[in-house]
């Protein structure tokens, strides 16, 4: 368990620890490789790369989903963490109120804390006219707003996000960095995929940018910047500069 033979700089004291030496969807055909990465008690790093890079992969695999896997995580804390998917995961007949308390029970919250913290994220998702709605009655964004309620119920070590951004509007974009600014405050860590790099730019420590499979850059923006030869360029030029080199 636990076995992250980290030799390079580690982080003293990491929420996160990742270090996949391979994985893929097929035995013997490995999909990324070699892509280690922490992340510190309330701070963000956000994974970006091109379409098919292995983002999601990389993050299926370091939840344990991918079965020809071969690499290391350690959570910090309590060891607990949410994962928020970018495709909503929902029951056709529950309503979004009883999809809150099966996440409740599910993470063993007791009912006045659940109570509490549920009406307080309905509220500032803007959903509470919408509580016993059947959340096949939603919108795509309305569906995503669910899924990140259902992540900030479980006040949970680190949060691991695929591409929350698109389908939310301005509104709920920014109500969900607000409420992950209180949680980093809190220390908690967040690791996050995401194309939406003026966004990204703005709100992340650190990134880690995936190309084919492969690590090709990772650090601050300045470091970033440095990677690709560009001192004062925006995260997406040097992203474009990366990722056209390959
Ligand atoms: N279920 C699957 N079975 C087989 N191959 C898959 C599966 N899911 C993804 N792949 C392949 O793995 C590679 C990486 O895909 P992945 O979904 O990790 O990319 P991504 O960086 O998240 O892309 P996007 O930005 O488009 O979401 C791609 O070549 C893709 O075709």
């Amino acid at each position: 368990m636990n076995a992250f033979d980290n030799t390079e700089k580690a982080l003293p004291d990491s929420i996160l620890n990742v270090h996949i030496r391979e994985a893929g969807y097929i035995p013997g055909q490995s999909t990324i490789r070699n892509i280690r990465m922490q992340v510190a008690p309330g701070e963000l790093v956000g994974i970006i790369g091109p379409n098919g890079a292995g983002k999601s992969t990389t993050i299926k695999t370091l939840l344990g989903l991918l079965e020809h896997a071969d690499y290391d995580v350690t959570i910090g804390g309590e060891g607990r963490y949410a994962y928020i998917p970018e495709q909503p995961v929902f029951y056709e007949y529950m309503t979004l109120w009883e999809h809150l308390d099966l996440a409740a029970a599910a993470y063993g919250i007791e009912e006045e804390i659940f109570t509490a913290r549920a009406e307080e994220l309905l509220f500032q998702f803007g959903m509470d006219h919408v509580r016993d709605d059947l959340p096949a009655s939603f919108s795509k964004g309305m569906r995503q707003k669910m899924m990140l309620m259902i992540g900030f119920l479980s006040s949970p070590d680190i949060y691991i996000v695929d591409e929350p951004f698109i389908g939310l509007d301005p509104r709920a974009t920014k109500d969900f960095l607000k409420l992950l600014d209180d949680e980093r405050r809190r220390g908690a860590g967040v690791l996050m995929s995401t194309h939406v790099l003026d966004t990204a730019e703005r709100i992340c420590d650190r990134f880690i940018l995936i190309a084919s499979g492969r690590s090709a850059a990772e650090g601050t923006l300045d470091e970033i910047r440095a990677a690709a030869g560009m001192p004062e360029a925006s995260l997406f030029d040097c992203f474009d500069t990366l990722t056209s080199e390959r």
